[in-house]
């Protein structure tokens, strides 16, 4: 059975609650639920008044998460807290998390983990840097990314994100055959744990005018929409690209 496609939007460090009308916008380009699963991911001040004002069939995720229940760790929001706030998702291993917090692949692993004793589906995210691609490593450096951010035996319940981090923010895409090469090469490295129903999302500038090509593609399970998804026309124009 083919697996269903997953659109899921980034808000990142955007959003007020003068902007909680994105809701309504969005639920009013839809007469149905798409056919897609449709995901959002708003800064965490946004996700309790967001989730009472969408439709039923957007889910909403945390953008990141501490890597325990409760403790003393100021500042930090714990799986837990997500979760009660109606949270089914969150995001781990971005690398913008990576890169201005220092996150390592043991701590992406061990919020992972948290996330998945909360009950949350983590979104984990790998990707290479230009100079990596460039030299041919792009493959080898996602793999080893991937194995080292992911707890034992937790592939067949995450989803994963390819995000090249040059492609993100950046209006350059990966080529829907670079895309979907390096989506064939995660599936097969962890195909003993999850089979075929492991879903992979691709994520760098997606918008309106390349979505339909990327996720045309079999190994495209969807897409991790960052700045597009703030417009809710756009990323309605990618929902429906999905099919
Ligand atoms: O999480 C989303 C990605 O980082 C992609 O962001 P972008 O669509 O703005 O390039």
């Amino acid at each position: 059975m083919a697996r269903r496609k997953i659109i899921a939007g980034n808000w990142k460090m955007h959003g007020r609650s003068a902007d909680l009308g994105w809701a309504e916008r969005l639920s009013a380009l839809f007469d149905a639920p798409p056919s897609s699963e449709v995901l959002v991911f708003p800064p965490a001040t946004l996700l309790a008044p967001l989730s009472v004002r969408l439709p039923g069939y957007v889910a909403i995720g945390g953008q990141d998460c501490a890597d325990a229940a409760e403790g003393a760790r100021t500042g930090d929001i714990s799986p837990l807290m997500l979760s009660d706030l109606g949270a089914r998702y969150v995001i781990t291993g971005h690398s913008e998390r990576r890169m201005l917090h220092g996150e390592s692949d043991a701590v992406v692993r061990a919020k992972t983990e948290a996330a998945l004793k909360a009950g949350l589906t983590p979104v984990v995210c790998v990707g290479e840097t230009l100079d990596q691609r460039r030299s041919g490593e792009a493959q080898n450096i996602v793999l080893q990314q991937l194995q080292a951010s992911l707890p034992e035996a937790a592939a067949g319940h995450v989803i994963i994100a390819y995000e090249p981090v040059w492609a993100i923010g950046t209006g350059m895409t990966a080529s829907p055959d670079d895309a979907e090469a390096m989506h064939k090469a995660i599936r097969q490295a962890l195909r003993s744990g999850s089979g075929d129903e492991l879903r992979i999302l691709y994520g760098g500038s997606v918008n309106p005018a390349n979505a339909a090509e990327l996720l045309s593609r079999a190994q495209i399970d969807g897409a991790l929409v960052g700045g597009a998804s703030l417009d809710p026309e756009s990323f309605a124009s990618i929902i429906r690209s999905a099919g």
